[in-house]
């Protein structure tokens, strides 16, 4: 059966680093989302997102999708069902808007994965050292943009604080071998 495993939490809880290192380790890739924000240093067009103008991103079709300050975000029913094509099981990050859609949809075949960390000054850290503007982060963590786990999606979620990457490494190794064996 084609899987999803869903990635969502708090901004630099570590989804991204989650996503890549299931890709890298075992060939779990993810399915790329659309957004019109401006690329992070480092980043690259159609490996990171799909960089779009509001132009581009107004023709596209959304299986959901949402916004944060002036940029859009969008997941397409396109990408999944392409990723799909090559791959039984593919990663997905959104945020928690993002993620109530797809259990609404299609519960069945996801693997919420909410990722989170035990302290909130852990992610400004984080995302002070990646270097996003002070006044971004501010937004990020406060707020409806904080992504925190409703209790509606609680049920739904396996919770993965990534404090430790070693400790998160085995805890993805044995996700990962459990999920591609099933
Ligand atoms: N367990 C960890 N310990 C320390 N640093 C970590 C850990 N996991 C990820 N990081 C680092 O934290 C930063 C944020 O991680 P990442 O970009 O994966 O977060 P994110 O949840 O995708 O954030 P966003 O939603 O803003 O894109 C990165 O610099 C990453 O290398
Ligand atoms: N609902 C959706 N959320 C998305 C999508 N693509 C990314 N995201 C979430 O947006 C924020 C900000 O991301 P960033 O890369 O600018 O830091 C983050 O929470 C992502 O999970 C999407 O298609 N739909």
């Amino acid at each position: 059966m084609q899987k999803l495993i869903l990635i969502a939490g708090p901004s630099g809880a570590g989804k991204t680093t989650i996503s890549d290192y299931l890709r890298a380790n075992f060939k779990i890739p993810r399915v790329l989302t659309h957004t019109t924000r401006p690329l992070r240093v480092g980043e690259q067009p159609d490996r990171d997102y799909h960089f779009e103008s509001d132009a581009t991103f107004s023709r596209l079709h959304f299986f959901e999708h949402v916004k944060y300050g002036s940029y859009q975000y969008g997941s397409s029913e396109e990408a999944l069902r392409e990723a799909w094509r090559e791959h039984e099981l593919v990663s997905l990050i959104v945020d928690i808007k993002g993620a109530a859609a797809y259990l609404q949809v299609i519960k069945g075949q996801v693997y919420f994965l909410y990722v989170t960390t035990s302290t909130r000054a852990e992610l400004q850290e984080r995302l002070s050292k990646r270097g996003d503007d002070p006044l971004k982060i501010q937004a990020r963590l406060s707020g409806s943009e904080l992504n925190e786990l409703p209790p509606e999606l609680a049920q739904d979620a396996h919770i993965l604080v990534n404090d430790d990457w070693s400790k998160t490494k085995k805890e993805l190794d044995k996700l990962a071998e459990s999920l591609l064996q099933r």
